[in-house]
Order: C-alpha cells, then structure tokens, then sequence
C-alpha cells in the first residue's frame, strides 16, 4: 500500500498501535507494579485512544510476579469498550485462563530460534507448534470470536544462537497459519534487525502467508527502532506493537532492551499524515501515570522530552489544544 504524499492527505491509511506495555513492559521491570496504579495506566492508555492493548501475560507467578494479578487486569480491561484487549499465553493452561477472563485476542510466542524457544518456555518449537494447534482447538470450541494471533520472536536474529535464516523464519509462520493463527507477525526480540533486512523478510513472509501477517514488534536495542517501522511500513505492515516509555524486553532473551517507544512512534506515524486514532497530549498524561505506579523507572522516548513542535497538525487535521500554530497557520 502506498504511504499518502502529504500529510494532510485524505486518504491517509489507518496505522494500528498495540500497546504492548503493560506486558512487555511490565516484565522487564524488576518492580511488581501494584494492581491499582496498573488499572489506572491501562485507563488513561483507552482516553488517548489506543486501540489495541497487551494488558499482561497468563504465566507461572513463581516465573513472572509481575504478571500474577493478569486475570483482574484483563477483566478490568475488557469492561472499556472500544478496545481489543489481547494476553500472551505460553501454552494451552495459560489459554484456558486467559478465555475463561475474557480476552479478545490471544497472543502466543513461537521463537525462531531453537534456543529461544528452550529459554523462553522450555519447549521445542515443534512443541509450541502442537500447543498452537491445541490453543485453536479450544478457542474453537469456547470462544470462536477470539483472535489467535503468533509471535515470531528472534525472527532477526537472536543473542543465544547467532542469526536466524530468513527460510526457517518462513517456514514457521507458514506453519503457524497451518496451526490456525489467525495472524504472524515479527519480532526483534533483541534489537539485531536493521531496516533492509526489516523489509525483506516481512516482504518474504507476507508473499508466503498473504493476509495473515500480523503486527512488528521492535525493540529498539541499537536506536533503530522506527527506522525499522519505516522500513515494514514500506514492506505493508500496518500493525505496530509498541511500549510507553520504550519500557520492554523479554527476560530469557540476553541483551534484550527496550521498544519502540509509542510516544515516538505515534508521533512520527501522525507528522506522516498516518492517522493512529492517539491523541498525543493524552498520550503524555498517561505517560505521568505510568511514572506514578513505577517510581524511579526510566522512561524513554524523545517526543516526551521536546513536546510537540509548533504547527503539528494531526492526520486527520485536528490540531492539539496545547499547541501554538505554526506563523504561517495562525
Ligand atoms: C519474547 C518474550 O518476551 S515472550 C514473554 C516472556 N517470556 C515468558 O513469559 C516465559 C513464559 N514461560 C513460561 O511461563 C514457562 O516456561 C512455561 C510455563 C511455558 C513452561 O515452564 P515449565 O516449567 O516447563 O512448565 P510446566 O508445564 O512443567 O509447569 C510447571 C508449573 O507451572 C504451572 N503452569 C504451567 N503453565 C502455566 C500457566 N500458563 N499459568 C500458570 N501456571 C502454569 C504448572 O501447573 C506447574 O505447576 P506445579 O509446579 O504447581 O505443578
Ligand atoms: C512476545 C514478545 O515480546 C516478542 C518478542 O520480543 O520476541
């Protein structure tokens, strides 16, 4: 699909945010983040006008403590409207809980890497692609609305094994719609990619699996984090996964950092003319939420720092309420 030549085009194509924060985010952090302020995050992430929203993950407590209090938090979740709240599941367990509190969307990580799969949750990938095929079974059976969506993490690369081979990262997420995902999408699990190969390999999956390919996920390691958005925006994806605050990484991946920061991200997705549906100043006072329930954590992002330039203009022409017009605009 071609990117709109102004930003004030009105043929702008939607560009789908999925805030993945309070998942990945919330499992880098050493801090368990208490309930409450986690709720009032997740509520003042809807008033900016996210879409989609990664409130957690169905995990063993004694692995992730972070995660323990994930079914109160979808509930909660779910009950705002407008919004498609999505859990990561490692296995069929973590499935069954995460329907039974009401998800609309799954999410299950399949690593390229052999070596990421046994860090990451002690199965083969041959093993996660039998667990995929049960998770769809029983999706199927209780709760046919709910979306099934695949991970592909190490898909550029990956810190215990070394590089990943483009036709190994095809095969799988040919093999993942096989297993009934709905949608595969990418993952630099540990901010290896670089734009030309972003572009390439979402290219080559997108010819293998069509409709299927699902969000990127990129953490922005080695700062090419939107660079790297660029260069899947001009290979069709129009799904991102981000974090507020670039908060983020996956503990059993050595070396993982950050994401793309979605302060950035919207930013940079909207002076494009690429409408997000986020209102960037509500964006930010979700930001002071987040640096309220998580004291002393650093929050990234440079957006945030400079604030929104004179003139900015949202894609769909509204201007923020805070902002000066430019001189030629007022
Ligand atoms: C790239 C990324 O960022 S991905 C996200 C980050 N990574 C993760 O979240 C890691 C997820 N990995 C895991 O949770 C684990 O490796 C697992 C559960 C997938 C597998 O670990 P194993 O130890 O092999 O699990 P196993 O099936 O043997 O079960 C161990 C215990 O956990 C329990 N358990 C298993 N799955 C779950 C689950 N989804 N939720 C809660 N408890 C569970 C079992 O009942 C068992 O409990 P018991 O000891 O009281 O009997
Ligand atoms: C599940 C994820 O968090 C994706 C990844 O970084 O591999």
């Amino acid at each position: 699909m071609p990117l709109p030549s102004s930003p004030a085009s009105p043929a702008a194509p939607a560009v789908l945010i999925s805030e993945v924060g309070p998942r990945d985010g919330l499992q880098s952090v050493a801090a368990v983040m208490p309930t409450a302020a986690k709720l009032a995050w997740i509520d003042a992430l809807h008033a900016a006008g996210v879409r989609e929203i990664e409130v957690g993950s169905f995990v063993p407590a004694a692995r992730l403590p972070q995660m323990a209090d994930v079914a109160e938090v979808v509930r909660h979740a779910v009950a705002l409207p407008g919004w498609t709240v999505m859990a990561l599941v490692p296995n069929l367990r973590g499935a069954e809980a995460a329907l039974a509190a009401g998800v609309h969307k799954l999410t299950l990580p399949l690593s390229a890497s052999e070596a990421h799969s046994q860090a990451n949750v002690r199965r083969s990938r041959a093993q996660m692609l039998d667990e995929l095929r049960a998770i769809d079974r029983l999706r199927d059976r209780v709760a046919p609305g709910v979306a099934l969506e695949v991970g592909l993490s190490t898909a550029f690369g990956c810190t215990l094994q070394g590089p990943v081979a483009e036709d190994e990262v095809v095969r799988l997420a040919a093999a993942a719609v096989e297993a009934g995902a709905d949608e595969v999408g990418l993952s630099d699990t540990t901010g290896m990619a670089d734009p030309a190969q972003v572009r390439r390999r979402f290219r080559q999956v997108h010819a293998a699996i069509g409709r299927h390919l699902g969000a990127a996920h990129l953490h922005n390691t080695r700062g090419l984090g939107l660079a790297n958005v660029l260069a899947a925006l001009d290979a069709g994806v129009r799904t991102f996964d981000s974090s507020q605050g670039g908060l983020g990484g996956c503990p059993y991946a050595p070396g993982a950092s950050g994401n793309v920061v979605t302060e950035d991200l919207v930013f940079m997705l909207e002076a494009m003319g690429l409408d997000t549906g986020i209102d960037l100043e509500r964006l930010m006072a979700a930001r002071e939420v987040l640096r309220a329930g998580l004291p002393g954590e650093p929050l990234h992002g440079m957006t945030p720092e400079a604030g929104l330039p004179p003139g900015f203009v949202y894609a769909d022409g509204r201007r923020p309420a805070g902002v000066t017009p430019a001189p030629e605009a007022a």
